[in-house]
């Protein structure tokens, strides 16, 4: 979906009209619908949409639409702006307000002819200014440097704004210092006003303190904790809730967006029963850092906590490592951090160690795991791994169902020169393909590097038959026992489908949602989440109101915390590699087996599924 600008100059016509045209224009003439949310919001803003006019290109001012707007930006604003309104109806000035995106999300008084002129050059509710796509200007600069920002004229980057000079300053909230947005007051070129400024800064520091009278008792408890530990100790500190954070340098040094969710969650789970706790967290990055949580606030909804965390090593704070820092023996065990399979729990670090040591030596891999959980993603990271500059072949078991001799031609072909070969869904081969690939199967892993997936290594059949040539086994966890992997591998899905540059991010709640949910359909799932998302987001974060209605909250449920998950995980490692065996998998674990028993009940792994 493109995205809507471009006037069609039309004033007089009904609400229907105008959605008639959004629909054709948008889609172009073709069946396809109009995405719902353009839709209520062109309803919504109907009366402008003389303005707003409907097109679907990219090229041009973007366009993100007026639908949830932070309430606490406008909530401090607006009586300002109402204020500042009344006293400028009709002047040659106009007033703006445009939230952390760049985005202007009011507009007010000025005369009739510079409001036509504004709406002309798109400066109206709804349209992005951010400094990366419409360079210099009075919204986006201010909010790049964080400072007041006067642009006129030619200084402007863009055509359409250069008859036009205009102030922006940054609206700073006063408890997390977070940029909230920017007000600026635009006028014609030639009818600047060395008042302009001093207006806007008066009007700005208003809103800030009616953010701080506004701001909620948590907010103000969080920020006195925050202060008072914070001179104290040169640790890195962190105080938060599920929506506001505020950190001390060290703490935002450490921490990637995607951690305040992690903390939180973590924090919560941890004190759930008492008002202090300790452990170790591993935070985006793969920085592990032990951390200190305390409540802030009492009772059954407390403000929120105070995080004091500390690195464990130095090396645990040099995640970015460049290939050329890398020391010799980290040579193809350890690949740098931007190479690495994305995810910071348990369970996906020891699915790295397992690659490290499959990479040394090479054995034909069988790699398992539930549908969707990524084994090819992992047959493809050890290719890179391998010989990223030979070539990588995935024939699919299931196509070998509809046409047997192709695939089988293919497979011979292939075997005779070097690579990667990768047999997806060994499971489907039909059996009279099995006994062919068994016979040239020596062959092949004399010339290429094997691969094959299935769900698992149990199997009866000729297919089973050719696991036996495959001893080393990877088993890829499902999502749902590594959710705070999801921290890592949404970013790097977003990146992959977002068109453009910035990438839209997972908000915290967004992301807490995530790591509630039990993924069925594992990674699969997730990307298909998160590719409607985007649509619906327009470039904007990823809030839960952008998820499909499903995956908008999740169950109420018991959560397993993280270190649960890893211990839930490890134990049905052990379980599976001794065959359901609790005897044998208690010794593996180190554990007595009344231990194992005791452990698979709290944590829920069904008695029934391993009954020896
Ligand atoms: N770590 C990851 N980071 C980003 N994307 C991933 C990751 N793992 C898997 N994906 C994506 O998730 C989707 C499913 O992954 P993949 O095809 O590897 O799963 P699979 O287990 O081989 O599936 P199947 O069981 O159907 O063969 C793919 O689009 C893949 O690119």
């Amino acid at each position: 979906m493109g995205r809507i600008h471009e006037s069609v100059g039309t004033m007089r016509r009904t609400r229907d009209d105008i959605l008639g045209d959004a629909a054709t224009l948008l889609t172009g003439n073709q069946s396809e619908s109009v995405d719902p949310r353009v839709r209520a919001d062109i309803a919504t803003s109907w009366r402008r949409c003389h303005l707003i006019g409907v097109k679907a290109t990219s090229d041009d001012v973007p366009y993100e639409g007026e639908f949830d707007r932070p309430s606490r930006l406008l909530r401090a604003a607006a009586p300002v702006i109402d204020r500042l309104a009344d006293q400028l109806t009709d002047s040659p000035a106009t007033i703006m307000l445009a939230d952390a995106e760049a985005q202007i999300v009011d507009r007010r008084a000025g005369g009739r002819e510079l409001v036509r002129a504004l709406d002309k050059a798109y400066v109206a509710p709804g349209f992005r200014y951010a400094e990366e796509f419409t360079g210099t200007n009075g919204i986006g600069s201010a909010l790049e440097e964080r400072r007041p920002f006067f642009v006129q004229g030619a200084e402007h980057f863009r055509e359409n704004l250069l008859e036009f000079a205009c102030v922006g300053a940054p609206v700073m909230h006063p408890i997390s210092g977070t940029v909230e947005g920017v007000l600026d007051v635009t006028c014609r070129f030639d009818e600047t006003n060395v008042l302009m400024k001093p207006l806007v800064l008066s009007a700005v520091r208003e809103i800030e303190s009616r953010m701080y009278a506004d701001a909620s008792l948590k907010e103000r408890m969080l920020l006195e904790h925050f202060l008072r530990v914070s001179r104290k100790v040169r640790s890195a500190v962190v105080s938060l809730n599920q929506d506001f954070i505020i950190s001390n340098t060290a703490a935002a040094k450490l921490l990637d967006p995607s951690d305040q969710a992690l903390l939180w969650d973590w924090a919560t789970r941890m004190l759930a029963r008492r008002d202090e706790c300790t452990g170790e967290v591993r935070l985006a990055q793969d920085i592990v850092v032990q951390a200190k949580a305390s409540k802030v606030g009492e009772g059954s909804s407390p403000a929120g906590v105070l995080v004091e965390m500390r690195t464990r090593n130095a090396s645990s704070i040099t995640p970015r490592r460049h290939p050329s820092h890398s020391t010799p023996t980290a040579g193809r065990t350890a690949p740098p951090a931007e190479e690495r399979l994305p995810g910071r729990s348990a369970a996906s670090t020891r699915l790295r160690r397992e690659i490290d040591s499959i990479v040394e030596s090479g054995p034909p891999t069988l790699i398992c795991g539930e549908p969707g959980s990524g084994k090819l993603f992992v047959a493809r990271h050890l290719h890179k791994r391998w010989a990223p500059d030979e070539p990588c072949t995935v024939l699919d078991g299931t196509v070998a169902r509809l046409e047997p001799e192709a695939w089988l031609d293919r497979f011979v072909s292939r075997i005779a020169t070097p690579g990667t070969l990768v047999l997806r869904h060994l499971d489907d081969l039909p059996d009279q393909l099995c006994a062919h690939v068994l016979a040239h199967l020596e062959a092949a892993t004399r010339r290429a590097r094997l691969i094959a997936t299935a769900p698992e290594r149990r199997g009866h059949g000729p297919a089973a038959r050719l696991l036996d040539h495959l001893p080393a086994t990877l088993l890829v966890p499902p999502l749902r026992y590594r959710v705070e992997d999801i921290a890592d591998i949404a970013p790097a899905i977003l990146k992959q489908h977002s068109p453009r540059s910035p990438v839209p991010r997972l908000q915290p709640a967004t992301l807490q949602t995530f790591t509630g949910l039990d993924w069925p359909g594992n990674i699969r799932e997730l990307e298909a989440v998160l590719t409607s998302a985007l649509i619906r987001s327009m470039g904007a974060d990823i809030t839960q109101s952008h998820l499909p209605p499903e995956y908008r909250s999740s169950p109420t449920r018991h959560r397993l915390a993280s270190l649960e998950r890893a211990e839930r995980d490890t134990i049905l490692q052990a379980l599976a590699d001794a065959s359901g065996n609790k005897l044998a998998a208690a010794e593996r674990l180190g554990i007595a087996r009344s231990t194992l028993y005791r452990k698979m009940r709290v944590l829920g792994i069904d008695d029934n599924r391993f009954s020896s």
